[in-house]
């Protein structure tokens, strides 16, 4: 394995598998696995990334850096010569983590400083210019991303909401820097570990600028950021000759279907609301959840109920609706027994038969993958920017999991028709 990939959660880990899998400006991309959580094996011989899928964007800072280590222990152990620490490119996070300390405990434990810190992904809107990170023509904080119901985002300068998080300084390369090129971007970082500051938030505004900040961490032994940072770097690769760039090819897996949606973002509600229009849906209450009245039972009557006509179960609601939810049980109960509802449901129906299934939602995702036993995924085409086919051989499934923000309007329709092998890329 050439490179390795700890990612903070699951939907994440595919966004930056799909990455890793189709590289840039056809170059072509690395051989890539998707696994979920630290394996307790080695990867298969011909997996040139390996991306380890954790769930630690939400727990305690000291968990999520735990976690991490064990994980970049794994990649060391396969043989990784880059690590790449994935976050959200809205850069979820609080002012205690996890960003901050699990991308310093990183560093350190690789023994490197001046490490890139980047979430830009131009082709969600997600760029990075003077420090501020913005989503399309929004700053973070009035993106939507302020409502977020685990970590809502209220600073759009990231290099100081960062610095919170971290033990050292943080330092800030500038896109005037970035657009002279590769050796200006190296020569900024290198400034940077020599100021002592560990992480530096690097401006990117196009995929360009990314291929470029690819390019001067070709040699970098950790770099951290969105799915976007991964951009150039199988090109690496490929020009040294380590990699081949071919990519392997994806047989669809029709057959009974579900879509569950966990997350509450604008995004997923308007997904929710065309899928609506011409599909079965099931309105998940908190209130019922709560007091027992809703079970995976009342999910899986209705999935099974409605297998051909692309159901949909799901417990989004808008802002109000989830500050009075946390406001009446708290927060962490609330996003427990919702996570342990879709978990439940996921693992019945897939022993069931369910052949396709679409989640939507970073944590909702962790949670159902977690509980299916999936096994190493492989990474299939892509159904829309972020978000590939994910296949299970050991379930015989193929998954698409969705992060909240991302998808156009008719995502759901699109993943089961990927899924079933519709659309190739
Ligand atoms: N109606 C609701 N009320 C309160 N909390 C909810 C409700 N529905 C879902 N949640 C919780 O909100 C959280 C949504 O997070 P999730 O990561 O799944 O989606 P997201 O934040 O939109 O996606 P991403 O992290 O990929 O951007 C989950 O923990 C979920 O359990
Ligand atoms: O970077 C993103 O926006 C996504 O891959 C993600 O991590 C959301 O959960």
């Amino acid at each position: 394995m050439l490179l390795g990939v700890i990612a903070d959660d699951f939907t994440g880990a595919s966004d930056i598998a799909n990455t890793l899998t189709r590289g840039h400006n056809g170059q072509g991309g690395l051989a890539t696995a998707q696994y979920i959580g630290v394996p307790d094996h080695d990867a298969a011989p011909d997996v040139e990334a390996g991306v380890v899928s954790l769930k630690s964007r939400s727990v305690p800072a000291e968990e999520a850096v735990e976690l991490s280590l064990a994980a970049l222990a794994w990649l060391q152990a396969q043989g990784c010569r880059q690590i790449v620490f994935k976050y959200c490119s809205t850069f979820d996070s609080t002012p205690e983590g996890n960003i901050g300390p699990v991308g310093e405990a990183l560093a350190k434990a690789v023994g490197t400083a001046g490490v890139v810190a980047c979430p830009a992904f131009p082709a969600t809107g997600r760029t990075v210019y003077q420090g501020h990170l913005f989503v399309h023509d929004r700053l973070l904080s009035e993106s939507g991303m302020q409502n977020h119901p685990l970590t809502p985002m209220t600073d759009p300068d990231i290099r100081r909401f960062l610095r919170k998080q971290t033990q050292d300084d943080v330092g800030l390369v500038l896109a005037a820097t970035v657009h002279q090129g590769a050796d200006a971007i190296k020569a900024a970082l290198q400034t940077s570990a020599t100021h002592g500051e560990t992480l530096a938030i690097v401006d990117a505004i196009s995929d360009a600028d990314l291929a470029e900040i690819g390019k001067a961490c070709a040699d970098a032994p950790l770099l951290t950021g969105g799915s976007g940072i991964a951009l150039g770097l199988p090109g690496n690769f490929i020009a040294r000759g380590l990699a081949s760039g071919k990519a392997a090819g994806f047989a669809g897996r029709p057959g009974p279907e579900a879509i569950l949606a966990g997350s509450c973002s604008g995004a997923t509600r308007g997904q929710i609301g065309v899928h609506a229009s011409s599909h079965p849906v099931l309105a998940i209450s908190v209130d019922d959840v709560m007091a027992g009245r809703t079970t995976a039972d009342d999910l899986v009557s209705f999935i099974t109920a409605n297998e051909g006509n692309a159901p949909l179960a799901y417990s989004s609601a808008t802002p109000e609706q989830v500050a009075e939810a946390q406001r009446r049980y708290g927060r962490e109960e609330v996003a427990g027994r919702l996570d342990a509802l879709f978990a439940d449901t996921a693992r019945r129906l897939v022993d069931d038969g369910v052949r396709r299934l679409v989640v939507a939602g970073g944590e909702t995702s962790g949670a159902v993958a977690q509980a299916l036993d999936l096994g190493d995924l492989a990474i299939g085409p892509e159904v829309s920017p972020g978000v590939p086919v994910l296949v299970s051989r050991r379930r015989n499934i193929a998954l698409a999991l969705k992060s909240g923000n991302f998808g156009g309007p008719a995502f759901f329709n699109d993943a089961l028709r990927a899924l079933a092998g519709d659309i190739r890329s």
